[in-house]
């Protein structure tokens, strides 16, 4: 299922058109955070953070239903609740309340209700010091809307973040459930449906559906893959290998030379052109080297391209690309040659990146996004981290221009290249070489 990604102020728009109260809201937000508590544990002991805020608000409501529910429950708040909300839910509490500091004793489930959205600036360093030693010193911890000491719409850590067993967003995910480096702090990541019912153009991209084969249909029809040997093969080998092995009807690779090892199937010929009517998609950039005359040649063809790796960095100016039919896949790096310095988080980097050349834009890295022109983003969820050993992307390339070639839009291949590549790793282990995400490539595809 896809879902809905919120920034902090559509978060705060949605809140107030709700159709039920505030109130309510967190009622149901604090009820939401208990159920998950017991869903993971049997009744024992277990410490409430609360906050000022409203998120410390939910704390005090968790805190209620917990109790009922048989758990032994303790809350230590930072400091008065300051929102009406959280007095209310404060007052509706009837058992005792310590005061957090440097004393306070561990409990087996850890509740962080300190901050979530509304969080301003770094904790201090003693709050912080105090989070860090009663998380570790927990089983199960969760954390509440967001771990504390994150921030909401960019995914940065203010101060030092335990790394939580669960996170229980409230409503919607938040960008930072889905950016580097919070990501990697959040643990498994739930959504409460408390009520919140809002659109966006932002989501987390979910296990793509594939358009299915004709059964009386030809390989061209499963898509003809044309790539453009460079200076080095290893890499277009590992790209046109992938893009064999992601379902493609014919994957043909302009090559000075032959390159060895490589499937006979993967028809390799010095003869050809890029205007043949039956390609689907056409692959430029692994292993391209300093050979941009081919990056010309291929935006002659009428026909969808991919340009990855050296590609990118030899495109020279993003406008050049207006008009044309291109999915790029930059790391940092080739984002940065291209584009230059971008200003703002990496959501909004990747979506100028796509506006600029007014085409899809796969930006990688831990946390890999794809963008639209027209604004949709689409956040990739975690991959492993093994991933970050070479050749990785010359297959993500390959499996993207299969899916192109196969009929798939641009922004839809895009997505569903990612979710693949991410489920391939998780299928081939750590630590993992290029090649094995290919032999994970048939059954996922
Ligand atoms: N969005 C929604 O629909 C709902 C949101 N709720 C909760 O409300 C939260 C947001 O509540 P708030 O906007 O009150 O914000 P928070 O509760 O996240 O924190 C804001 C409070 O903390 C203080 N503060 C911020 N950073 C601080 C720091 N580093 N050190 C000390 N104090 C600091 C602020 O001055 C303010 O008093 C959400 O994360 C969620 O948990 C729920 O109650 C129900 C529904
Ligand atoms: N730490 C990480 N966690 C998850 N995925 C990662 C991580 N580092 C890199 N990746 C993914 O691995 C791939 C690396 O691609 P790229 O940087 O182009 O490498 P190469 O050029 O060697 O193929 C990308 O899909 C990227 O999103
Ligand atoms: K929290």
């Amino acid at each position: 299922m896809t879902r809905t990604i919120l920034t902090l102020e559509q978060m705060r728009e949605a809140e107030q058109a709700a159709e039920c109260s505030l109130g309510e809201l967190m009622e149901r937000a604090g009820e939401a955070l208990a159920e998950a508590v017991a869903l993971g544990s049997a009744p024992r002991a277990v410490l409430v953070l609360a906050g000022p805020g409203n998120n410390g608000g939910d704390g005090y409501v968790a805190a209620r239903h917990l109790r009922d529910r048989g758990f032994d429950v303790r809350i230590a708040a930072l400091a008065d609740p300051k929102s009406d909300l959280a007095v209310d839910a404060r007052t509706a509490w009837d058992g005792e309340v310590e005061r957090l500091g440097d004393d306070t004793k561990p409990a087996p489930i850890l509740i962080d209700c300190l901050f979530g959205t509304g969080l301003s600036r770094p904790l201090d360093d003693a709050l912080a010091a105090t989070l860090m030693r009663l998380a570790e010193r927990a089983e199960f911890t969760i954390a509440c809307d967001l771990p504390s000491g994150i921030e909401t719409d960019s995914g940065a850590l203010l101060s030092d973040v335990p790394e939580y067993d669960l996170t229980l967003a409230l409503g919607a995910l938040k960008p930072a459930h889905r950016l580097s480096p919070a990501m990697r702090h959040c643990g498994q990541v739930a959504v409460a449906d408390i009520g919140i019912d809002a659109a966006s153009d932002w989501f987390e991209i979910a296990e793509p559906v594939l358009p299915p084969a004709r059964p009386e249909g030809h390989k061209y029809d499963r898509g003809l893959v044309q790539l453009l040997a460079g200076e080095m093969p290893g890499a277009i080998a590992l790209a046109a290998k992938a893009a064999a092995r992601s379902g493609a009807g014919y994957v043909r690779l302009f090559t000075s030379q032959p390159i060895e090892g490589l499937p006979d199937a993967i028809v390799q010929t010095d003869q050809g052109s890029v205007q043949d009517e039956r390609i689907g998609c056409l692959l430029v950039g692994p292993g391209m080297g300093d050979i941009p005359v081919l990056i010309t040649l291929a935006l002659t063809a009428p026909k969808p391209i991919v340009f990855d790796a050296d590609a990118i960095r030899h495109v020279g100016d993003p406008e050049r690309l207006v008009g044309h039919d291109v999915i790029l896949t930059p790391h940092e790096g080739e984002l940065k040659a291209l584009f230059g310095d971008i200003e703002g988080s990496k959501a909004d980097r990747a979506l100028v990146a796509a506006q600029r050349c007014q085409n899809v834009v796969v930006y990688k890295g831990a946390d890999t996004l794809v963008a639209a022109p027209d604004g949709r983003l689409g956040f990739a969820p975690p991959a492993p981290s093994a991933l970050a050993t070479a050749g990785t992307g010359d297959v993500l390339s390959g499996i993207i221009a299969t899916l192109r070639a196969r009929g798939m839009d641009a922004f839809e291949a895009a997505c569903a290249g990612v979710w693949i590549h991410g489920r391939a790793a998780e299928r081939a282990g750590d630590p993992l070489i290029a090649d094995d995400l290919i032999a994970a490539l048939p059954d996922l595809t």
